[in-house]
């Protein structure tokens, strides 16, 4: 079994956002969170929310960690196995955040792949890494479903892609139109999946059994 390791990416202290070529700035996101405190009518000096600037920075800084990650690095590792059927993992927990109210969307991914000609496969965990990286930044869910699938097409050319992710958002529950339970399910399909409805129908039956 031949096992390809390009390299290793880790959210290190030198990492620039892979959009805007910029560092995170821990100053100015606590200085942004100490103007929204004072926006909506807190004190920022009271005590119990002296570190919260700090704090909401950080806890930022962790919730959009996939800005500055590239998908290539995740997907690096590839093994030949020659296998050419169906590889499944369901049930992949996300949190993301809604790019519209940046509040969080959380839910579950499922993804599918028929691996291509050469039987190439990724590590499974590969798979939850990449979900990771594209939720951790500003999303909406169409988008973060169709990111998965992508690159997954690009990086180890199989022969289909299916994409399924189940999401409630925060912004339909806490507020605005306030409709907890309320499940969004978005699919993107490439390849086989798009051109052949018995393979998208096996993939969607093992996807959506309970
Ligand atoms: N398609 C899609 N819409 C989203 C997603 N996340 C949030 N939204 C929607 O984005 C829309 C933003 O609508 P606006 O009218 O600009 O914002 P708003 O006044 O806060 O809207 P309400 O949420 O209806 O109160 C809302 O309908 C949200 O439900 C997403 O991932 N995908
Ligand atoms: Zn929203």
């Amino acid at each position: 079994m031949e096992v390809r390791r390009l390299s290793v990416n880790q959210l290190g202290s030198e990492s620039v956002a892979l959009m805007t070529g910029r560092p995170f700035d821990q100053a100015r996101a606590e200085a942004a969170v100490r103007e929204l405190l004072i926006a909506v009518g807190e004190d920022p000096d009271r005590p119990g929310l002296l570190d919260t600037p700090a704090r909401v920075a950080r806890a930022y800084r962790e919730v959009f960690a996939g800005l500055y990650t590239d998908p290539d690095d995740v997907l690096d590792t590839t093994f030949d196995e020659g296998h050419q059927e169906l590889v499944l993992v369901r049930d992949i927990p996300l949190y993301s955040t809604c790019e519209h109210h940046l509040v969080s969307f959380h839910g579950v991914a499922h993804i599918g792949y028929i691996p291509g000609p050469t039987g190439r496969l990724t590590g499974l965990s590969k798979l939850a890494r990449l979900v990771d990286l594209y939720a951790k930044r500003p999303q909406v869910q169409e988008r973060l479903t169709s990111q998965i699938a992508d690159a997954l097409m690009s990086k180890l050319d199989p022969r289909g892609v299916i994409v399924v992710v189940e999401a409630e958002h925060l912004c339909m529950a806490m507020r605005g139109i306030r409709k907890p339970g309320a499940s969004t399910t978005t699919s993107a399909v490439r390849g086989q999946f798009q051109t052949s409805s018995a393979s998208r129908a096996e993939a969607l039956d093992l996807i959506l059994r309970r």
